[in-house]
């Protein structure tokens, strides 16, 4: 028997449209803007409501130290790159971080995607200007186009079905490829084999051999490695634009309650969490875990306040805390924040990004961030919660399988001039293949130390 929605409930989801918001497009045609969002509420839903469930239990066991989130992709995907090899990229880089955190930090890794739908992008800008020349910021693929002309920057709806559609077989790609064997663990430790036989990460060869021999010791213990030929791997992005995020919206006919099935794991951005405003409105009638981004601004009257809206009833693993201090202000910034949230009671689970806080314009111009600040501000993420007792529950990465030159350093030394080779995103940096396993294994050596 299917349990209908109360009235009030879905009326609910409408008072988003009468608060302020932040971050949306100027739709040159509402009437265009209403036929795609009808077609949208009449499309399959992406995710089935008992998934975000499981994924909120998970979520949970991070915050009690029982497990470690690890969350990549990139900064904004793009219709043009969601091809098969680029999807398949993607989830190699997280699995083969996730098999090196599983043995560093002895914990089950959840793997999640910044993947399948992130395609919605908030600005600092509402405009771009180029030679005198001004016209609307790109706002991610959903929105508009890149191409700097009127006819591609004017936001088009048609967009938010372009969307909905690889998303859709983005998801199904995925979960042909970590439920068919593709993403089998003794795979992946092969994967890892080729790295670390590369001689500009002989640092790391020790680690690489530890977990050779533990999988070898699991396969004498006779370990059922055809359990280990699926894994659960979850689909989120930037709960932003809401003309998309309503429409995917859905009664779980288990309970009558909303979910946002456009994916599991929803976050609310840093410009968009006003206490009073339309984003935490709209993502406190949904059910799914929720991630809010926190950056050096936020007070923890701020994070009290939004855990009231968001999580009045105190439901582990409904909350996720992703802080993005900036490397040389988590050590400040971090330690009160935690203490105060803490010392309410109600649970959440912390993340780090370690990405957001630590933007730079290189010399030659390129929008960049310094693989070592990315580092410190993990290396600061963990100090933190050591001292003060409190739960590292993951990392939030922007990433990529290809061999992009976007951020700077890592082993193999990416410097200003070498940015220009293969400079790709259409916003932020994102760690390449290779800076990412790199990170990963940086991961396990600080964990060593402490
Ligand atoms: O991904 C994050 C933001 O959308 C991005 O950093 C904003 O970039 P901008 O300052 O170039 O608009
Ligand atoms: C926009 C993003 O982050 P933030 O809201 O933290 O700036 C992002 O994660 O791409
Ligand atoms: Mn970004």
């Amino acid at each position: 028997m299917s349990v209908e929605a109360d009235p009030q409930v879905l009326a609910g989801l409408e008072a988003w449209r009468d608060l302020p918001v932040t971050q949306q497009p100027a739709w040159p045609d509402a009437a265009a803007l209403q036929r795609v969002t009808d077609r949208l509420a009449g499309l399959p839903p992406l995710v089935f409501a008992g998934e975000a469930d499981a994924l909120r239990g998970q979520l949970a066991a991070a915050g009690r130290g029982e497990a470690f989130l690890l969350q990549g992709g990139d900064c904004a995907e793009t219709f043009a790159e969601a091809t098969a090899d680029n999807i398949r990229g993607k989830i190699m880089t997280v699995l083969q971080m996730a098999v090196v955190l599983t043995y560093g930090a002895s914990l089950p890794v959840i793997k999640m995607g910044r993947m399948a739908g992130q395609y919605a992008k908030p600005r600092s800008s509402d405009t771009e200007t180029r030679d005198g020349v001004t016209l609307p910021a790109f706002r991610g693929d959903i929105i508009n186009g890149f191409e700097f002309t009127p006819e591609a920057r004017t936001p088009d709806p048609e967009r938010l079905l372009d969307a909905y559609h690889t998303s859709a077989s983005t998801l199904n790609l995925i979960r042909a490829f970590t439920t068919g064997g593709f993403a089998s663990l003794l795979r992946v430790h092969e994967w890892n084999r080729g790295f670390t036989a590369n001689p500009a990460y002989a640092r790391y060869e020790e680690i690489a051999a530890e977990i050779d021999r533990a999988i070898r010791f699991m396969a004498a213990c006779g370990a059922d490695f055809d359990a280990l030929r699926t894994v659960d791997f979850y689909s989120s992005h930037e709960g932003l634009l809401l003309d998309y995020e309503r429409p995917l919206t859905r009664i779980d006919s288990r309970t009558g309650l909303p979910y946002d099935c456009s994916a599991h794991f929803l976050w609310i951005g840093e410009r968009t969490r006003q206490l009073d405003g339309a984003h935490v409105d709209y993502f406190s009638r949904v059910h799914n875990p929720l991630g809010i981004k926190l950056g050096p601004t936020s007070t923890a009257d701020d994070a009290l306040r939004l855990i009231d809206k968001l999580n009045p009833s105190a439901e582990p693993g409904r909350i996720t805390f992703i802080t993005r201090m900036g490397a040389g202000k988590i050590r400040d910034l971090l330690p009160s924040l935690v203490e105060k949230v803490t010392a309410d009671g109600r649970p959440v689970t912390w993340v780090c990004d370690p990405m957001h806080g630590n933007g730079i314009t290189s010399a030659s111009g390129y929008k960049t961030r310094r693989f070592s600040d990315v580092m410190d501000e993990v290396a600061g993420f963990f100090e933190v919660h050591r001292a003060l007792g409190t739960v590292p529950g993951g990392l939030h990465m922007e990433l990529t399988g290809d061999d992009v030159t976007e951020v700077l350093g890592g082993a193999e030394e990416i410097d200003d001039a070498g940015l220009a080779r293969r400079y790709e995103t259409l916003v932020d940096p994102r760690l390449n293949h290779q800076q990412s396993l790199e990170l990963a294994f940086q991961v396990v050596e600080l964990l060593r130390r402490s």
